[in-house]
């Protein structure tokens, strides 16, 4: 199904996912959509391979466990959360230099921790990697040193951000 986006997620400057000043990384968008979950576009690069043209299972993992711990700020912007489990399912290869869509949802949300789950898709639909992750809500002030000013946290719009993504 096809959902509109909503809302488009900050980017961060060195984030190995999100951090649009980290050559390595993946650089990936984030979008709220109207039905509640978490989208994820990013296009990985013969960097993130494990076999020569296959994504790697821990770059699959990275991408999947942003996701489900940033899908908790649709509900509430203001929540951080470290991973504390994260189970991942391989379903079928993943090829570099094609974008992919992930999408991540929450399935329960306490006063300490919050669970989701989460999908990278491939271009036909096709589930390839799934994921469950738990994470333990925190301060941020205990998570990380973290100025949004200079880690450049912010809104980056741009030209190619969909108006609706199917998921
Ligand atoms: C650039 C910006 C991007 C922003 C993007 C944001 C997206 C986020 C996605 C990426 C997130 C990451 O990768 S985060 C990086 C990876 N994860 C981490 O680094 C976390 C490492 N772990 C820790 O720091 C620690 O284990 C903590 C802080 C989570 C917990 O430490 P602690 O408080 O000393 O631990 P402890 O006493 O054992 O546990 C406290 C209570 O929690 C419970 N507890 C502990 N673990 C679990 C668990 N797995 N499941 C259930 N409950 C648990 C215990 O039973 C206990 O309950 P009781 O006895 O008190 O009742």
């Amino acid at each position: 199904m096809k959902y509109k986006v909503m809302k488009k997620q900050k980017n961060s400057r060195k984030c190995i996912v999100c951090g649009m000043k980290n050559d390595l990384g993946l650089k990936a968008s984030f979008y709220e959509l109207e039905n509640g979950e978490l989208a994820a576009i990013f296009t990985p690069i013969e960097e993130h391979q494990s076999y020569p043209g296959r994504l790697h299972g821990g770059v699959a993992g990275a991408i999947l466990d942003e996701t489900i711990g940033r899908a908790i700020n649709i509900t509430d912007e203001d929540v951080w959360g470290v991973t504390v489990e994260l189970n991942l399912k391989y379903h079928k290869p993943v090829a570099l230099n094609e974008q992919l869509r992930v999408v991540g949802r929450i399935t329960r949300d306490t006063r300490r921790l919050f669970e989701g789950t989460g999908e990278i898709l491939l271009k036909n639909g096709d589930i390839a990697v799934s994921a469950s992750g738990k994470y333990m809500k925190l301060p941020l002030s205990q998570i990380a040193d973290f100025n949004e000013d200079t880690e450049e946290w912010r809104v980056l719009p741009s030209d190619e951000d969909p108006a609706e993504i199917e998921v």
